[in-house]
């Protein structure tokens, strides 16, 4: 855990790659010296990629001019030499004098340093090349030359010096920056923007020019949450990308955590969660998984107390289908989910980065801490973070069980951003919440709908023991669902309820495609009851302390409702278990020997049945 307490000197995410063979699920800790301020703009780079043309474009482009380390990173006495000497970036028109817009802050290491590893060391110069000081300058004509294959043409407007008049540099990040803008005529004119400027000459790689092309496509598609940065325009000339939008002048939630020592009182960590949550759930309905949420991606409008947060910095996102995953390993490494290591994700991801906000938020430490990128990692994979210190134990059980519930682990069993607004410690809160309309009610009813009349009847013995919290966001869902009030929702309702908060990155991520599955609905209504047993998540009960109270009070319900004697083979078929598993020896514990009917073990593991052939089928 690290305590956090200063900022690093430059915000941005970098793209670090990793060759199949070496996947960070075996990081271990390497040496650093730590205690030493985020290495400059020029070097440093946070967020993680693969695939792989991406993997070799970046590995070049990362022996060139990046740094393995992370932001909050403390860098070892070498690499702290080694951004000393790299190259200053290019300054903005008007950028203020004296080098960094962000003055450098410095982190205090509350723990000895972990041990050395010296393969890990001998990993990290495998996948980043290793960077002597004086190679960190991007040599003379190396950009030039790849440019002429690029096609560095985006067909936005190319008339932004008509339109805008570009004002004093506001922030910086990884490939541009940032600066204030104002409208040159017409109605508008005199009104204040925020332009991030991108050079092309940054864009040095086909995965590069692509990221822009999604950032602005992603941007555009988003409209209408007002947790979200407005986007106005895009614009190019032959030496810059402009994207234009709305001014946040509150500057960034990571600066507000520093400025009050770390910590947040509850009360006031719920009014910023409430809001990350909220724009996070519109995304992940319409399809969109941010992939790089930390707090210096989120900006205030204004300087006041109270001023509205946005979601800004969409340069790593992506469309995800429903049941797609993405492999890319892209984000920033405290905030990066355990899946994304494992390569397999979805917008889980991003709830599990909320979690690390969340931890922050409200102690001021981040939940997995180490001196390097590899020691990130390992405790990310493998690390409870600590709710044994002050001031956890003085904090309210409901706030350690929401930050636990988003840093669960396993994405199955972690809640979602829309069950994160139904919490009763965001519920308990001052403020008004209204709960979105989540994707996963859809995904789970599609099981539901393909399961066996056995495994329904599993689904809604368990659904009889759902405690009113549990219920809660059933409850709400289900309301979002049912404009007509009558007890029931059909395919229509469902349709139109999603039409109702689509934008044009729906399109994109397929859902209307995925309602498809759900056509069992077309010719039959389902009530609450039902929808309770199609939409309740075995995996996320599971995670609950009571889960094994939960299982034994549905599985007595069960038995005297729904239980009846089972044939093995039966039970084979009903897992998904293909007739090649000697399938006699594992499923005889399944089935009750008295009457031949299921067995509690059978029961819990029929509650799982189709997720796992689904499973199954999908290898
Ligand atoms: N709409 C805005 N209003 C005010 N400041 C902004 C706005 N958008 C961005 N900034 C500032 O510019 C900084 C860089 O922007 P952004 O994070 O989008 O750039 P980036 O190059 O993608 O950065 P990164 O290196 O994190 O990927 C932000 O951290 C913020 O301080
Ligand atoms: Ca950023
Ligand atoms: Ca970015």
């Amino acid at each position: 855990m690290g305590l956090c307490t200063s900022k690093p000197s430059t915000d941005r995410s970098i793209h670090v790659s990793y060759p199949p063979s070496e996947p960070p699920t075996n990081a271990a800790v390497a040496v650093g010296d730590g205690g030493v301020e985020r290495p400059d703009a020029s070097s440093a780079d946070e967020s993680l990629t693969s695939d792989d043309q991406r993997r070799k474009e970046r590995t070049e482009l990362e022996n060139v001019k990046k740094s393995p380390f992370f932001p909050f990173y403390s860098p070892s006495p070498a690499h702290y030499f080694f951004s000393k000497k790299s190259p200053a970036r290019s300054p903005a028109p008007n950028a203020p004098t004296g080098g960094n817009s962000t003055p450098k802050r410095f982190f205090k290491r509350p723990f000895p340093p972990p041990s050395p590893a010296k393969h890990i060391r001998a990993v990290l110069a495998r996948r980043h090349g290793s960077v002597k000081p004086n190679e960190a300058s991007i040599p003379e004509g190396s950009e030039a030359d790849g440019m002429a294959a690029l096609d560095k043409s985006f067909g936005f407007s190319k008339h932004f010096g008509n339109k805008y008049e570009l004002g004093d540099e506001v922030g910086r990040g990884h490939f541009g920056y940032t600066c204030a803008a104002k409208f040159k005529k017409g109605e508008l004119k005199g009104q204040q923007v925020a332009v991030k400027v991108i050079p092309k000459v940054k864009m040095t790689t086909a995965i590069a020019i692509e990221d822009v092309r999604r950032e602005v496509k992603i941007l555009r598609a988003l409209t209408g949450h007002n947790n979200l940065v407005q986007f106005y325009d895009a614009y190019e000339d032959s030496d810059n990308v402009y994207i234009v939008m709305e001014l946040c002048e509150g500057g960034e939630l990571l600066d507000r955590i520093l400025s009050r020592g770390g910590k947040y009182s509850e009360e006031d960590a719920k009014t910023v969660m409430i809001q990350i949550l909220n724009v996070v759930a519109f995304c992940h309905l319409q399809g969109v998984v941010h992939r790089d949420l930390k707090p210096e991606n989120f900006l205030f409008t204004t300087k006041d107390e109270n001023s509205q947060l946005k979601a800004i910095d969409f340069g790593l996102s992506d469309f995800v289908k429903p049941d797609e995953r993405l492999n890319d390993i892209v984000g920033s490494a405290y905030y990066v989910a355990p899946e994304v290591l494992h390569r397999a994700y979805g917008t889980e991801a991003d709830v599990w980065s909320i979690g690390v906000i969340a931890y922050i938020l409200l102690c001021g430490s981040r939940p997995f801490w180490a001196r390097t990128e590899s020691g990130i990692f390992r405790a990310v994979l493998k690390a409870d973070p600590s709710f044994d210190e002050a001031p956890w134990p003085s904090m309210s059980p409901e706030a350690r069980d929401f930050v636990k519930r988003l840093l669960n682990k396993d994405p199955r069993k972690r809640i979602t951003a829309a069950q994160a607004l139904s919490h009763p410690w965001i519920k308990s809160s001052n403020d008004v919440i209204k709960v979105p309309l989540d994707i996963i009610v859809f995904k789970l009813m599609k099981s539901y709908m393909r399961s066996s009349s056995l495994r329904k009847a599993a689904l809604k013995a368990l659904s009889k023991t759902l405690t009113v919290d549990e219920l809660f966001f059933l409850k709400e869902q289900f309301a979002l669902l049912e404009p007509n009030k009558n007890g029931t929702i059909s395919l229509d309702n469902i349709k139109s309820a999603l039409m109702k908060h689509a934008t044009d990155a729906m399109k994109e991520s397929r859902i209307p495609d995925f309602l498809a599955s759900l056509n069992a609905l077309q010719y039959r209504r389902m009530d609450f009851e039902e929808f309770c047993a199609a939409a309740l998540s075995v995996h996320q009960l599971e995670a609950l302390d009571r889960w094994e109270q939960h299982a034994r009070c549905a599985y007595e319900l069960f038995d005297k409702d729904g239980n009846r004697a089972i044939m093995i083979e039966e039970l084979a078929s009903e897992l998904g278990l293909s007739p090649s598993v000697p399938v006699h020896a594992v499923l005889h514990d399944w089935i009750r020997h008295t009457d031949g009917k299921l067995s509690f073990l059978g029961f819990v593991k029929l509650l799982h049945g189709v997720s796992s052939r689904t499973f199954v089928k999908a290898q």
